[in-house]
């Protein structure tokens, strides 16, 4: 069946056209997409390569803290940290965004001002997504007018996995219209969605209802991004644009610490979507542990000595 026009109006959506196109989607093949993954995880890349794939994935990072003891000046430092990551390469490229929760939005808007670096934030009842849509949409709201360039919403799952597909379709075009200019990242919370048809089923639905990137998880739930999420999450959006020509962002997200992870999500990114989507404008990896890994072996790289843990200020 093919993919229906996202420009089409919503109210032409119906839970019976939804369930026919989302369980229309060809079924994933779990162990052929385990395998694939786990086969372009041993790949390596190495020198020149690997300095051009770091600095590519510093430049991808959304520099997360979603702690409920998050203070004003623990924004504040990791807004620096974002701007300059490390005082004494200024060849470091700065990171993709902040992203905090949004009653810490304008902290970080100020502390960003004249950086180019925009603020993400977190919405619509973070992480459960459990609250009335009102509330959701006055969380976005909120978020957007005090500065958040970039919305991270959470889908309801609930609503998902009991088949009213409709509910999250709707609350996601809300939410897309809440936002106004600001770009809008779905996250799917795929450790909670049990299958990779239903990871791929949500995907669609999230992009159908108006998704400038789809993202795996909240970072608060385990399994959260793992290598055969997404790769089915690429493959939608690569298929999304293949069917209508617009191009959709996937942000990976959650336990994502180390350099050679990061280097493992962009191998995947350019096997299975492709080097178009090699860009912050597309490919985004939601952290809060990773840059001063990615920083560390940047350096070592460079100069082949390991700078120590304490080399760099806490990220
Ligand atoms: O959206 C980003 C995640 O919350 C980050 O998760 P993490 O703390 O496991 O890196």
């Amino acid at each position: 069946m093919p993919v229906p026009n996202t420009a089409s109006a919503p109210e032409a959506v119906t839970e019976r056209g939804l369930r026919a196109f989302l369980y229309g989607l060809p079924a994933v093949d779990e162990v052929g997409a385990a395998a694939r993954a786990q086969e372009l995880a041993t790949r390596s890349v190495k020198t020149t390569a690997k300095a051009r794939a770091i600095d590519l994935a510093v430049s991808m990072v959304d520099l997360t803290t979603l702690e409920g003891a998050d203070t004003p000046g623990k924004v504040r430092a990791l807004c620096a940290k974002a701007a300059l990551p490390d005082p004494e390469d200024r060849t470091v490229p700065t990171v993709g965004a902040v992203c905090v929760y949004p009653d810490r939005v304008g902290t970080a808007v100020e502390a960003l001002r004249g950086t180019g670096i925009g603020v993400a934030s977190v919405a619509t009842a973070f992480p459960s997504g459990r609250a009335p849509l009102e509330a959701k949409l006055a969380d976005t709201r909120a978020a957007v007018a005090a500065g958040a360039s970039e919305i991270d919403m959470v889908i309801d799952r609930g609503a998902f996995l009991s088949g009213d597909h409709l509910k999250v379709y709707e609350e996601i075009v809300a939410v897309k219209e809440a936002c106004g200019g600001a770009h809008l990242k779905v996250i799917l919370e795929t450790g909670e969605l049990a299958t990779l048809d239903n990871v791929r089923r949500a995907s669609h639905l999230a992009i159908l209802a108006g998704a400038d990137f789809i993202k795996t998880s909240t970072g608060k739930v385990s399994p959260a991004s793992t290598p055969p999420v997404l790769l089915v999450m690429l493959q939608a959006v690569r298929d999304h644009h293949r069917d209508t020509g617009r191009r959709v962002g996937v942000k990976p997200a959650g336990g994502i610490r180390t350099t050679k992870d990061a280097i493992r999500n962009l191998i995947l990114v350019d096997e299975i979507a492709g080097p178009d989507w090699l860009t912050p404008d597309l490919f985004r990896i939601g952290a809060s542990s990773l840059l001063n890994d990615l920083l560390m072996q940047r350096t070592r790289l460079a100069t082949g000595v390991y700078p120590g843990p304490d080399h760099y200020t806490q990220d």
